[in-house]
């Protein structure tokens, strides 16, 4: 049997578990993929350390990342140690000695994948990060492949496991924001950088590739509207619990009303516990699609881990090998539509906004009047006494432009009567 010769760079929590099923699982992957995949060798920031549970030979160990990326007689490069450099110049110098390469880096495909799409495209290689959104969860081939002949007007998802499992520990028991993040990293879900994870840069990143390959049109991470979980309060959450409701960090990718254009954005959002994004739980992800001729589809599964992250890395590199050998490369995106990011401010969106405020006659006129003013209609009104001269105003918008709707916020603080905003937050699902 023909054998290719594969180069892992990065042996963490992801890399082990792709050297250790490379191994364990050699003959399964020889016979699927056509040839046998050999390891050519492994690169490490440090040598030393005990890597037997990979079961791999000891002397393919290196810390020389770039000598093994550049080898003439290495075919599939699998790039797992992230950040921007040195993976980009690693992954460019293999496509560059013509190996096709695997990545599961969503923030340097964020941040530049039209460099790296160019240099697939130009030295013939194939270039494939399954991995790196939505982690073990089939995502990216079905929007690039099984869509490719339907129109997606939205993508709606959960696709970073930390913030999901915090939020979710704080929710269900009751946890304190840093005990569950505590868990949530020594479970291997959190990047390196809790930072990106609880600052929502990972969802951003995952959702600037996924309006791309959704909408043909070139999305970076910093066109993403980001918002993050640092600020969720437990008061947000018992906001949210009381009218049934779930706090969820997602990351929403839609085209404009008119066709032209598209939103990308990533915040915590409240979502009626009927919506099944809402029973999505702990370290989960799910992400709805809704596609103008398929209508909605939903694909769910661990998005984060090393295991089930290998998983998607590995069927990227069997991908990849049964190319190799029939010398052809596999589809690839398309950005001919070029639309562009649309800003947060026209965003249609609906808007949660629990206010303390004095108990008197008069309040909820004056609190309506700054609505009507930025032509915000409330949907619904629920006043509850807190003490004698006391009392909570929950007000759920209708849908209105996220600049109107952020007025409005700033409007009631304004307010005298209003003693304190409690909480103020987005509500998607119908
Ligand atoms: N952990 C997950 O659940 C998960 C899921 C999906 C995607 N990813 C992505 O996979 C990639 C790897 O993530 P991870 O969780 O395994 O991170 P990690 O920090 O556990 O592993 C990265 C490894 O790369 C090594 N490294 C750094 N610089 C190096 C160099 N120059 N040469 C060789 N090795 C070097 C580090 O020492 C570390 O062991 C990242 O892009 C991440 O975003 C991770
Ligand atoms: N840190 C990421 C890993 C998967 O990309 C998460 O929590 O989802
Ligand atoms: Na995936």
């Amino acid at each position: 049997m023909a054998s290719l010769r594969v180069a892992l760079l990065g042996c963490g929590v992801v890399g082990t578990e792709v050297a250790r099923l490379l191994h364990e699982h050699a003959d399964d992957l020889a016979a699927r993929a056509g040839a046998r995949l050999e390891l050519a060798g492994i690169a490490v920031r440090r040598l030393g350390r005990d890597r037997s549970i990979t079961g791999v030979d000891p002397g393919l160990f290196t810390t020389d990342a770039r000598a093994l990326a550049e080898r003439d007689d290495v075919d599939l490069v699998v790039e797992v140690i992230g950040g921007i450099e040195p993976a980009r110049g690693l992954l460019l110098a293999a496509m560059e000695r013509g190996a096709s390469v695997v990545t599961a880096n969503k923030a340097l495909l964020a941040e530049d994948g039209v460099t790296l799409h160019t240099a697939a495209e130009k030295h013939g290689v194939d270039l494939y990060y399954e991995a790196a959104v939505a982690g073990a969860i089939p995502l990216l081939r079905p929007l690039r492949e099984s869509l490719a002949g339907d129109r997606i007007k939205r993508v709606l998802g959960i696709v970073n496991g930390t913030t999901n499992y915090v939020l979710d520990r704080m929710d269900s028991e009751g946890s304190s924001f840093a005990e569950a993040l505590e868990e949530a990293q020594s479970l291997g879900y959190a990047e390196a950088d809790p930072t990106a994870d609880i600052e929502g840069f990972d969802a951003a990143a995952k959702a600037a590739i996924l309006a791309g390959i959704a909408f043909h049109s070139p999305v970076v991470a910093a066109d993403v509207h980001r918002e993050g979980i640092a600020d969720v309060s437990s008061a947000d959450v018992a906001s949210a619990q009381a009218m049934n409701a779930v706090v969820k960090l997602l990351a929403i990718c839609e085209l404009s009303p008119d066709g032209q254009g598209v939103g990308v954005r990533v915040h915590p959002a409240m979502l009626p516990r009927t919506h099944p994004l809402a029973s999505v739980r702990g370290a989960y992800n799910a992400v709805f699609v809704e596609a103008e001729a398929a209508g909605r589809l939903m694909f769910y599964g661990p998005g984060a881990g090393g295991v089930p992250t290998a998983s998607a890395v590995l069927g990227d590199l069997v991908t990849a090998a049964r190319n190799r050998l029939g010398d052809a490369v596999g589809p690839r995106g398309s950005w001919y539509a070029d639309r562009p990011v649309r800003p947060m401010g026209a965003t249609v969106t609906r808007y949660h906004i629990s206010l303390d405020v004095d108990d008197r006659p008069g309040v909820l006129a004056a609190v309506a009047a700054v609505f009507a003013e930025h032509d915000v209609s409330i949907e619904t009104v629920r006043q509850r006494a807190e003490g004698p001269d006391d009392a909570e105003l929950v007000i759920v918008t209708h849908q209105a432009t996220d600049d109107a709707l952020a007025a409005t916020v700033d409007g009631l603080t304004r307010l005298d009567t209003v003693r304190a905003v409690l909480s103020v937050m987005r509500v998607e699902g119908e």
